[in-house]
């Protein structure tokens, strides 16, 4: 995900997004939906994993995302590699 905030918006109103955005991006890593967040260093953008049944339920939380309207976003399906050891890769 990449973030492109207008560079018009006011600070305040940026802030206030980015606020309900990271509360947001709290709560789904809690309820473990968003598995791994990451920066990608220099560039404010990131790095993300979902578990999420469907690509319905990954469109619908990603459209919920406050900062939806200000992000480019790439998405790649994932699925479990067959030599992978790790049990949270399931
Ligand atoms: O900062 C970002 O890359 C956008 C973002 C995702 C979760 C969050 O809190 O900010």
């Amino acid at each position: 995900m990449t973030v492109r905030l207008p560079h018009a918006m006011p600070q305040s109103e940026a802030d206030a997004l980015k606020a309900r955005e990271k509360a947001m991006a709290q709560q789904l890593q809690r309820d473990g939906v968003w598995r791994h967040l990451w920066r990608v260093a220099g560039c404010y953008a990131n790095v993300s994993v979902f578990d999420l049944p469907d690509n319905a339920a990954l469109h619908d939380t990603l459209s919920a995302l406050p900062l939806f309207p200000y992000m480019d976003i790439e998405v790649q399906p994932l699925c479990r590699h067959p030599s992978s050891i790790h049990d949270d890769d399931r």
